[in-house]
């Protein structure tokens, strides 16, 4: 009988990168009694990541750094303490794994748009699962960790997946879409954030008969099949765009100027203000860019890419 062999991390450290979303096409339908509404979306995750660098601890501390590679919005943060959702992610798997003294310093390297439209939380969330899951030799599989990211928001479990996905449900049930080619992207972000719960709310404000059963068009998926940039630039479509640009209204200029450069399509990103452009090359997307930068409009102007994978180790 020897001394009793105490359960060591087989690593003491990970690096998870993780992309953002876009969604290629919004329905959104009357609020439901728990307050959330109904989707029918089609996520894509573009190239744009957030990387969390996450070391263990065996005391039970959660700790969290951020680090932004760009200017917040105006009046915006990120919590650097409980209320960051990559560590009410870890806490979470934490109470699922059952052991208290479970801990880890998450260091996030911020690059996804702050209150963008883009669910840089929602990456970030999905990312310490599945880094944490890896560093306290959790086992859990993408199918355990799914419920999880449910809890943490209604685009969680996305972020876990990537590529191609239909949304159901509150936006949380994923299911892939059968897909071939990749997409030129430009996004243009906004100096001041938007709360996603205003624009469901003003959501309900603007449509009071919203169908209580929202669909994904046919022809967005035709488009995603064949691969075809031109009829997907026709199909993207987002049910929040009068809500959004209620409450911003200068973001209809933006759409405006991307069209005019000649996009294949101009939708806004989920609840916005970044707005997306496709491109039909990455020439195109180059000229795209240069355009919208030239407005001064926008914080940032960004080229990208999609799809890409979900929430990875490195
Ligand atoms: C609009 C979308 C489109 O993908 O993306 P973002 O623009 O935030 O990136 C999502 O629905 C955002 O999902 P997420 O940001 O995870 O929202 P959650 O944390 O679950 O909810 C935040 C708030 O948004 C509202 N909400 C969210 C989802 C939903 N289907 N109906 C809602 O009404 C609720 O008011 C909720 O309190
Ligand atoms: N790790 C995080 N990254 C970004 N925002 C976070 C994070 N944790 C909490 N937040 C809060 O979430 C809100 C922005 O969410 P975010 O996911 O960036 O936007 P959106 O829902 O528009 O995609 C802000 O209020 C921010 O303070």
């Amino acid at each position: 009988m020897g001394t009793p062999v105490r359960l060591v991390p087989v690593v003491t450290r990970v690096t998870v990168r993780v992309p953002a979303k876009i969604n290629l096409c919004l329905g959104v339908g009357r609020v439901r009694p728990d307050g959330f509404h109904p989707l029918a979306t089609v996520y894509q995750a573009v190239d744009l990541h957030d990387e969390l660098r996450i070391t263990a601890r065996e005391d039970g501390e959660l700790s969290v750094a951020v680090h932004t590679e760009f200017d917040l919005p105006e009046g915006m943060s990120v919590p650097e303490g409980p209320d960051n959702i990559a560590v009410r992610a870890a806490q979470l798997l934490r109470e699922r794994l059952g052991d208290p003294d479970l801990g880890a310093d998450i260091a996030i390297r911020k690059v996804i748009p702050v209150a963008g439209g883009m669910a840089g939380g929602s990456a970030d969330a999905a990312a310490a699962l599945v880094g944490c899951n890896e560093l306290w030799g959790g086992g859990l599989g993408r199918a355990d960790l799914e419920p999880l990211a449910a809890e943490l928001g209604s685009d969680v479990p996305f972020l876990l997946h990537g590529g191609n996905a239909i949304g159901g449900g509150r936006g949380e049930t994923v299911s892939p879409v059968l897909a071939r080619g990749g997409y030129h992207w430009v996004f243009a972000t906004s100096s001041e954030g938007l709360s996603t719960a205003a624009v469901y709310a003003e959501f309900d404000r603007l449509n009071p008969g919203a169908p209580e059963v929202p669909e994904v068009p046919d022809e967005l998926i035709n488009a995603l099949r064949a691969g075809d940039a031109h009829a997907l630039g026709r199909a993207l479509s987002n049910d929040l765009t009068d809500a959004s640009l209620s409450l911003r209204p200068e973001l209809a200029d933006t759409l405006e100027v991307g069209l005019e450069a000649g996009a294949l399509g101009a939708v806004i990103s989920g609840s916005g203000p970044t707005t997306a452009f496709l491109a039909a090359s990455e020439e195109h997307a180059l000229d795209l860019a240069m355009a919208l930068a030239s407005t001064g409009s926008a914080a940032d102007v960004i080229q990208s890419r999609g799809p890409v994978s979900g929430a990875r180790l490195v």
